[in-house]
């Protein structure tokens, strides 16, 4: 492991057990039945203990990062677009018009894409009104193509790992104060399905799904790419290992943002499949880390429930969304805050029924 990644793997703390018990019997006081707001009560303890504090601040500044990739593994038929989708859609993001840019304006956040190893040519640069600044961290111009031997070099793999931790950094340094994860990148549920195969030992047919939609054929075909992958991984195999074998790019950076969140007492949001994949890797790499992760939502496909169960995360929404881009995780954002601003204004029940003699 190089020095960014050791240190920032090294500074990542369980979160604080005394904060999460004292919002936990605050919730108990409030005006209300006990447990009666659900998960918004269990979320806003996690997000004392993240903040180490009870109550913890509310997340004023929301900050999403966009990870896109390239996949070589394209060359096999895994899915129905041709790879320049992966980087129309980066300039879509620049300019304000795709699903990210909507609902991360909704929710009052701010949106870079990173280019982790997208095919096309990229520019670095500010967004349109309303779009997403665009910052270059190419380790690689897409992945190899992981039906014939391993996607990363161990070397590119950490890179792109270090890359998603400063970027995470980049952005808590800028004021953000809730970090959410999105990614773009044409293929990348094929290595999504491989790293949670890998990494919760589920089956390759369990875990692969339709993506953008495939038909049964090209379905059976992605499974069994899945399953030879997965068969290559050893059983000691390293976060690190099992993510150069069979992962993506915008996984490793999406894995690195994530390490770099809990390393700074950020709480940050997952969105779907593919981030639930390279939370996975985080988790191996370094297991306190899933303390500051929130499930956003989850995902229609089907791996995305086999990698929530093993992170211990329950989703905040379920819509059947399936687009990525970050947009599942980007419409909790006012969830979050309700729960950190519920610990924060409601009233006692002893000072209601004080207040009701
Ligand atoms: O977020 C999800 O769970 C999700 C599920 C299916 C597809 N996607 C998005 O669709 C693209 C990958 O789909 P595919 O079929 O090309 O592997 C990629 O850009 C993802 O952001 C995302
Ligand atoms: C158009 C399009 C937009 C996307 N956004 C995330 N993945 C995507 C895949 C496609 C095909």
């Amino acid at each position: 492991m190089s020095e960014v990644l050791s240190s920032t793997v090294a500074s990542i703390q369980p979160i604080d057990a005394e904060a999460v018990a004292a919002a936990e019997a605050a919730q108990a006081g409030l005006a209300k039945p006990a447990g009666a707001l659900g998960v918004l009560e269990s979320l806003s303890a996690q997000l004392a203990g993240i903040a180490r504090t009870c109550p913890p601040a509310v997340p004023a500044k929301p900050a999403v990062g966009v990870f896109a990739g390239d996949h070589g593994v394209l060359a096999q038929g895994v899915t129905p677009w041709p790879s320049d989708i992966t980087f129309v859609m980066c300039n879509v993001f620049q300019q304000g018009g795709a699903a990210i840019n909507v609902l991360a304006r909704a929710a009052g956040a701010s949106v870079t894409v990173v280019d982790m190893g997208v095919a096309g040519p990229f520019a670095e640069g500010p967004g349109a009104e309303g779009g997403a600044e665009l910052v270059s961290k190419k380790v690689r111009p897409g992945t190899a193509d992981l039906a014939k031997g391993p996607a990363l070099t161990r070397d590119e793999a950490i890179q792109a790992l270090e890359a998603g931790i400063e970027v995470a950094n980049t952005l808590i340094d800028g004021g953000a104060d809730l970090l959410i994860t999105g990614d773009m990148g044409i293929g990348n549920t094929t290595p999504s399905a491989a790293l949670i195969a890998a990494l919760t030992g589920t089956a390759a047919d369990v875990v692969t799904g339709r993506g953008t939609g495939i038909d049964d054929e090209m379905l059976a075909h992605k499974t069994s790419i899945v399953a030879d992958a997965v068969a290559r991984i050893s059983a000691d195999a390293d976060g690190v290992e099992v993510l150069a074998e069979v992962g993506g790019l915008e996984h490793a950076g999406i894995a690195g943002f994530v390490l770099g969140a809990a390393a700074r007492g950020i709480p940050v949001i997952l969105d779907g499949v593919i981030a639930g994949s390279a939370a996975l890797v985080a988790q191996k790499i370094a297991p306190a880390s899933v303390g500051y992760c929130i499930a956003g939502h989850r995902s229609f496909e089907p791996g995305h429930r086999i990698a929530l169960e093993q992170l211990g995360l329950r989703p905040l929404l379920e819509l059947d969304l399936r687009l990525g881009e970050g947009t599942g995780a980007a419409l909790s954002v006012p969830i979050v805050q309700a729960a950190a601003r519920i610990l924060t204004e409601m009233a006692t029940l002893a000072s209601v029924m004080a207040g009701g003699q």
